[in-house]
């Protein structure tokens, strides 16, 4: 399906183009840039909302800026599309997320105007902050840093870092706030209270208006109010404001807040803006999907709604005639709840995903005992630290790839000291359209790597819950980390009671004889597939779900190892470091010696994709497994080499 622009932004293939328009024409080319985002992602899908809320702040500032010259920094980079668009982008667009396709974040290697690769938050004033020096060594004192932040990514711990650092650094850099009041959920936190209430004129503002009113007063007795108007309000920032304003106070010139959604007005602030040396930040307040009656009313949904029809909403749903299983997500969001309900300890902890993690349904049912700290993963596992040691159990729920971000807090603040949290990893594994950023490949071999820590991986829905259950015991009161993949699980009749299992063992799916796959979490259900096949064929290999990546469970490794003449593992993570270098160390450990093939995430960057094209191009999609297995028991003749652990 071919979704064609309007006139006007037909006619823009980069921002030269753009520069060539009058200001007027401004509004409609926003219009008809709003209306191409709407028209590709209700077909092609992707990130919504956040992008219909900065269409005239992209427009702006291609307009009024040397872009790639002066460097546009997107935070997060979700809003990112206009600015893709805009920028030579445009055809390709409905490639957006696919496999093959365009990103759906900015990427330097897709293109020079994107200037800094993004996908996790808050990175944006950093980086362009890092770029103004650089500017400032190199001479380059005509160039412009520009980074676009939310006001959820605003909340974490780096974006502060990196504003205490420009503060001092006199360098050029600007930073939009782009401020909506919404994260992926509402925004939380004191800082977003400070922001609505600098909008709402309680503090900054209100000076501002007394002063005008002052002086329209003086301005009787003097010839030259201007002037006095001009000290007046050096005088003002000087102190009322280094007191009343939190970024002027971090040196940075504060700038608004202004309508984001008036691109005139914008371009002209811009302009301004770019004579203004050192560090200053523009507050402009702008509405998440813009535009879009839908998405302006229910912002959470509307961030990335899946296909929808345009005209009516309707967002597709694929209809069953029989149940489904449920997304893990849910599994993990009822079943807190049912935890709680029987243990007062459990409290929950997620760092701005609450419907992402679906803890939003425990912080409906019991709002004291879970928590949204803001996109802020360090504190959240610190957080829980503190919480744990108190005698409480919280199960601090993080993105695999999020958590990336916390490997100290969870090693200094909970593994150190042994404390009882539960770490729930979700989008284990490969993410889907969100692409490298976002694939959860790392956390089997930075978890395992932690003493004191249980790595878990559930099958399905009732592991998870049981796991769930287990790490909750006295006898695991120590860190415990279960992770699960982006999407449904496999058992449309998941709410069974809750059963104990035993730290350290595996369950057998199927013994066989000849060759064995080993299997840890839900790509074990790919490996059911593969065994399947090949006893279609006649072969008869076994299949062990290990559950545990650590500790292992040993007798059942003893058993494998010395009853089968070939094994195949599977994870759906990185094979550095993961669940199949941790059964080759213990071969290597325990003298074992038999060819091992061992399928994952290979060590280099796999780009997006839907989850099942990823686990095809990796090789760990039922067929692959199904190649490995047939390769090592004899039936093919071996194309790629097995390891062999000879002792
Ligand atoms: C480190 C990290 N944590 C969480 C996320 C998930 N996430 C993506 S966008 C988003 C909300 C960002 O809010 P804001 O910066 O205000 O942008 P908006 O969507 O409102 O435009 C969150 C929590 C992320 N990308 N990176
Ligand atoms: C941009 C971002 O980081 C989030 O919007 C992310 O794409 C959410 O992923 P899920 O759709 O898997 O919750
Ligand atoms: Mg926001």
């Amino acid at each position: 399906m071919i979704v064609e622009p309007g006139d006007l932004l037909a006619a823009i293939n980069s921002p030269n183009d753009l520069k060539k328009l009058n200001q007027d024409q401004l509004v409609q080319l926003s219009q008809e840039l709003r209306q191409f985002i709407i028209d590709t992602v209700s077909i092609y899908g992707g990130h919504f909302g956040a992008s219909l809320g900065v269409v005239e702040l992209t427009v702006a500032l291609h307009y009024v800026f040397n872009t790639p010259y002066d460097q546009l920094v997107w935070d997060v980079g979700h809003q990112a599309y206009g600015h893709k668009i805009l920028t030579g982008r445009r055809d390709r667009f409905p490639t957006n997320r696919r496999y093959n396709g365009m990103s759906g974040f900015p990427k330097r290697k897709e293109s020079e105007y994107d200037a800094f690769g993004v996908g996790h938050s808050s990175t944006s004033i950093g980086a362009a902050l890092g770029m103004a020096v650089a500017s400032d060594y190199k001479g380059e004192f005509d160039r412009q840093h520009i980074a676009v932040i939310g006001d959820g990514a605003m909340t974490a711990g780096m974006a502060f870092e990196a504003l205490n650092h420009a503060g001092v650094s006199n360098s050029n850099l600007l930073v939009i706030l782009n401020d909506n009041c919404m994260s992926i959920d509402p925004n939380v936190g004191a800082l977003k209270e400070y922001l609505t209430d600098i909008t709402t004129s309680r503090t900054y503002n209100k000076v501002r208006e007394e002063l005008w009113n002052v002086l329209g007063k003086l301005s009787k007795f003097g010839p030259n109010p201007q002037q006095i108007a001009r000290k007046v309000e050096q005088a003002m920032k000087a102190t009322l404001l280094k007191q009343s304003n939190l970024f002027e106070a971090l040196n940075f010139r504060y700038f608004g807040p202004v309508d984001g959604h008036d691109v005139q007005h914008l371009t002209t602030i811009l302009s301004d803006l770019k004579s203004i040396p050192g560090p200053k930040i523009l507050h402009c307040v702008t509405v998440k999907g813009k535009g879009y009656a839908l998405a302006e009313k229910d912002q959470t949904l509307w961030h990335a709604p899946g296909l929808f029809d345009k005209v009516t909403g309707e967002i597709s749903k694929k209809t069953y005639s029989t149940p489904q299983p449920p997304r893990y997500q849910d599994v993990f969001g009822h079943t807190m709840i049912e935890l709680a309900e029987a243990n007062d300890k459990i409290m929950g902890v997620t760092p701005a995903m609450p419907s992402g993690s679906s803890l939003n349904l425990m912080m409906a049912a019991m709002p004291k005992r879970a928590f949204d700290v803001g996109i802020a993963e360090q504190h959240a596992v610190t957080f829980s630290a503190g919480l744990a040691t108190q005698g409480l159990i919280p199960f601090c729920n993080i993105y695999s790839s999020f958590m990336q971000r916390a490997y100290d807090q969870v090693l200094h603040d909970v593994a150190l000291q042994n404390l009882h949290v539960v770490f729930c990893l979700d989008r284990a594994g490969f993410a889907g359209a969100d692409g490298p950023t976002h694939h959860g490949c790392y956390d089997l071999a930075y978890m395992r790597s932690i003493p004191n820590m249980v790595v878990s991986a559930p099958m399905n829905e009732e592991e998870l819950r049981n796991l769930m259950y287990t790490a909750t015991l006295p006898e695991n009161a120590g860190p415990f980390s279960i992770r699960y993949p982006r999407g449904e699980g496999v058992m449309p009749e998941w709410r069974k009671p809750l059963r104990k299992i035993t730290v350290g063992t595996g369950r057998v799916v199927r013994e066989g004889e000849g060759v064995a796959v080993l299997s840890i979490g839900h790509i074990g259900n790919y490996a059911t597939k593969a065994t399947q096949k090949l006893q279609a064929e006649g072969l008869n290999p076994g299949h062990y779900d290990m559950r545990f990546c650590k500790p292992l469970d040993e007798e059942m490794l003893h058993s494998i190892l010395s009853r089968y003449k070939a094994i195949v593992t599977v994870e759906d993570g990185c094979l550095p470091g993961g669940f199949g270098a941790a059964v080759l160390e213990f071969m290597a450990d325990h003298g074992y010696s038999l060819p091992v093939k061992r399928l994952g995430i290979p060590d280099r960057i796999v780009e997006h994709g839907t989850q099942d094209e990823l686990y095809k191009e990796c090789g760990f999609d039922a067929d692959g497994i199904a190649a490995a297995l047939r390769e090592l028991s004899g039936k093919v003749v071996a194309k790629a080499p097995v390891e062999t652990v000879l002792l």
